[in-house]
């Protein structure tokens, strides 16, 4: 079974302007750059989490996913095949630049790649904020926060996500716009959401929780000083009460800076659906608004680009 979200990778043309956005504005640690000259940001002991890989252009990279030991890896992998998933064992080089013990990976039915790891390297006591903090960033058994993927078909998601890879639902919100599924591996109400976009794959958000609102305040007031725009006001969430805002970044995805988050107990939980996806604010900026939600790619459908074909965008 799939413990945690453990970290993730993006490729950007503006990958050195995380340096100064991850902590000064974030407030994560610049952990030492990868072999490809990444960008790599800490937000706990773990020796880094996030990944910025230098590229001609923004796009989705991969997502690690943390399982127990060893042996529940190569059970995992073993029914993944068994399930007809083509699973890709990672070289040595590739797992010495994860700092896993051990890596396999594969990629959902639109091309999005997710990496199965265990052993990730930790350092004790080497993490401290990138700016003043109150606190830190709430992980340990929660792992690194939230990810949030546009599909093109969420039913079809639901049955790979749900049946073949064991992600548990939390619950639902539809709106007259948009459908989106939340859904657990741990305590934390969500380190996966799904969201339909007909024609489209994309990645949408990376949600870090911090432990005190002060921190989360802290962060907005800092925004003027980057170069970086609001893209959805400081709201609180329906499903899992997290309060929030999300920032644009360097790199087309969106940060959802967040505290207070709902964790859930599979032995009680049962899934909801709710109407509306927040109690209050979330007002979309008029950035938000007039840019592409995320690092978004039309598909392709018969040798046809979607948004050619006349795919909404
Ligand atoms: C509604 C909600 C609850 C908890 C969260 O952590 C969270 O990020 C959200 C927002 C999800 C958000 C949405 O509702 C509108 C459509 C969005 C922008 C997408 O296309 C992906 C994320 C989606
Ligand atoms: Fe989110």
């Amino acid at each position: 079974m799939i413990q945690e979200l453990s970290y993730i990778g993006i490729g950007s043309p503006r990958s050195e302007e995380w340096r100064t956005y991850g902590t000064g504005l974030l407030g994560t640690m610049l952990a030492p750059d990868g072999p490809d000259g990444a960008v790599r940001l800490a937000v706990d002991d773990i020796n880094y989490r996030i990944a910025v890989h230098p590229a001609a252009e923004d796009e989705f990279r991969y997502a690690g996913w943390g399982m127990a030991n060893e042996t529940d890896l190569h059970d995992f992998v073993d029914h993944l095949e068994s399930r007809g998933v083509a699973v890709y064992s990672g070289e040595p080089g590739l797992c010495q630049e994860r700092e896993v013990a051990e890596l396999a990976w594969f990629e959902d039915p639109w091309g999005i790649r997710h990496e199965l790891t265990w052993g990730k390297a930790a350092t004790p006591l080497s993490f401290s904020t990138g700016r003043t903090m109150r606190g830190g960033f709430v992980t340990g058994d929660q792992g690194l926060g939230h990810v949030v993927f546009q599909v093109p078909d969420i039913e079809e998601a639901n049955r790979f996500y749900v049946d073949v890879l064991g992600f548990r639902l939390s619950d639902r919100i539809n709106t007259k716009y948009v459908g989106v599924r939340f859904y657990h591996v741990n305590g934390r109400h969500h380190s996966l959401a799904l969201s339909e976009y007909p024609g489209h794959v994309g990645f949408n958000h990376l949600m870090l929780e911090v432990e005190h609102l002060d921190d989360l305040g802290r962060m907005i007031d800092l925004v003027d000083e980057h170069d970086v725009d609001v893209m959805q006001s400081l709201g609180r969430h329906t499903n899992d009460l997290m309060t929030s805002v999300y920032i644009g970044s360097p790199s087309g995805l969106q940060i959802e800076y967040g505290h207070g988050g709902l964790t859930v107990d599979d032995l009680s939980w049962v899934a909801r659906t709710y109407n509306r996806p927040s109690y209050w604010g979330h007002k979309l900026s008029d950035a938000a608004k007039s840019r592409v939600p995320g690092i978004v790619k039309p598909i392709a459908v018969d040798g046809l680009v979607a948004a050619a074909a006349g795919a909404p965008r």
